[in-house]
Formats: C-alpha cells, sequence, structure tokens
C-alpha cells in the first residue's frame, strides 16, 4: 500500500506547492462554517478575483438553501478518486467529500484557497501545500444542537450521531485560529474576513519574493 493518499501520487514530484495560500475551515458540524464562508465571500470587494472558494463534490443531494456542492454517487465519486480528480478526499458522517484537483492549478496561480474540510485531513493539506492557513470555527455543544435541528438538513437521527463527532472528531491542529461562532455571524464573519485580507496580504508577499 503506497504511503501516500492516491490523490498524491500523481505528480509527486510537484508536491508540496509552494505557491498560494490554502485556508482550510474546519470544525464541528453546526459550527458555522459555510454561513462564515458564505458571509466573507459577499464582502470580499477588490479581493474577489484573487480568492477561490473550492465548491465540494459530495455524495449527497444537493439541498437548496445550502452549501452549493457537486453531487456524485458513491461509484461516480470513486471512479473520480481513482482517475486523480481529487485534490483530497475524506469520509465522514457517511459521505464522501472531494475537493478538485484543479484547486492545486489555482495554489501555483499564487491564489487564496477556501475550502470547508475535515479536521482530520489538515496534516494531508500540510503534505501537499506548504501555506496552509487551519481556522477551526467553534460553538458549544447546546448551540451546534439548536442550530442543527433547525437547520433541518438532517433527520434527528443524523443530527445525534454529529453532535456525537463534534467531540470524537476534533483532533490537534498546531497553529490553528479559533473563531468562536457563538454569538453573531456578523462579529465572527468579520474576524473571518479579515483573515482573508491577511491571507491575500501574504500571498502578494509570497509571489513576489
Ligand atoms: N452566528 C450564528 N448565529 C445564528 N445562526 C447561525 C450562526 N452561524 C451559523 N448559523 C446557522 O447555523 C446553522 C449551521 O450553520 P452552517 O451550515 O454554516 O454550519 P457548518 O459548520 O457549515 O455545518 P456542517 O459542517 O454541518 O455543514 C445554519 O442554519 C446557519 O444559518
Ligand atoms: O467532523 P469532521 O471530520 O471535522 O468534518 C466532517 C465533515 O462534515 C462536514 O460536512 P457537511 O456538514 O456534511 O457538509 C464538514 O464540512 C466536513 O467535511
Amino acid at each position: 500500500m503506497s504511503a501516500y493518499p492516491v490523490e498524491r501520487a500523481a505528480d509527486e514530484a510537484g508536491y508540496p506547492i509552494k505557491q498560494g495560500v490554502f485556508v482550510a475551515v474546519a470544525g464541528p458540524s453546526g459550527s458555522g462554517k459555510d454561513s462564515l464562508i458564505a458571509y466573507a465571500r459577499d464582502r470580499l470587494g477588490h479581493l474577489h478575483n484573487d480568492i477561490v472558494f473550492a465548491r465540494r463534490a459530495i455524495t449527497r443531494p444537493a439541498l437548496p438553501g445550502t452549501e452549493e456542492h457537486d453531487t456524485l454517487s458513491k461509484a461516480d465519486f470513486e471512479r473520480a478518486r481513482a482517475a486523480g480528480r481529487f485534490a483530497l478526499s475524506w469520509c465522514a458522517n457517511g459521505l464522501s467529500y472531494g475537493l478538485p484537483a484543479s484547486l492545486d492549478d489555482e495554489m501555483r496561480a499564487g491564489r487564496v484557497v477556501v475550502a470547508n474540510v475535515s479536521r482530520a485531513v489538515i496534516p494531508q493539506l500540510g503534505e501537499r501545500y506548504a501555506q496552509v492557513v487551519p481556522v477551526i470555527v467553534t460553538a458549544p455543544r447546546n448551540v451546534l444542537a439548536r442550530r442543527l435541528s433547525s437547520r433541518g438538513r438532517e433527520t434527528m437521527e443524523e443530527v445525534l450521531a454529529r453532535l456525537e463527532r463534534s467531540e470524537a472528531g476534533t483532533v490537534p491542529v498546531p497553529g490553528a485560529i479559533v473563531i468562536d461562532n457563538s454569538g453573531s455571524l456578523e462579529e465572527a464573519g468579520n474576524r473571518f474576513l479579515e483573515i482573508l485580507r491577511k491571507a491575500a496580504a501574504w500571498s502578494d508577499t509570497c509571489d513576489r519574493v
């Protein structure tokens, strides 16, 4: 068995990619990762062209009013993964998730890439990209429970499983920036926006040296 994830094998010699900044947004289900990403995306102003928001492939039907993603069947997902179409993939919550391999080109072009990822794959991101900014979004369990129930995307059983995972999925992420999203979306969203602005400035600096 290869020591590396399947996704790395396609271009082993070229990793880690030194350009670009990868902002990895993680944290328990319901903490508000997608909400913060959407908040910032709407307020980027002139940075809009420099920051790329990853579109995930998920083995879940697309639902109106939630994250826009590609939907693949399990079989198609596995085929895409085997063909090297994902920069990174993982399984969680009974689903498979993938980030498109085209993100490597965005990184090589020196852009800031923003993606919602599992906490567990942040170390793999560090193997693929030299500059990764992990952002962990948090909220207390009772807040997660309220938000997941009122979002209505999962059944009650699935909500309970996600709440269990909220702690079970916790892995140490050295150097992570933690955003407490237990208060207003505006407050946490502006903190996240500031992180993206800094990442864009950092990416510019790296381009020049
Ligand atoms: N600061 C906030 N105040 C009130 N409601 C919020 C806040 N942030 C997010 N929400 C709501 O909480 C719910 C969960 O948010 P969101 O879907 O962004 O979480 P997530 O971390 O992306 O979850 P998942 O990992 O399950 O996709 C949504 O209905 C969203 O509108
Ligand atoms: O618990 P961990 O492994 O950190 O995250 C698990 C996965 O679940 C959530 O996705 P979604 O809510 O199904 O869109 C996260 O975005 C992540 O991809």
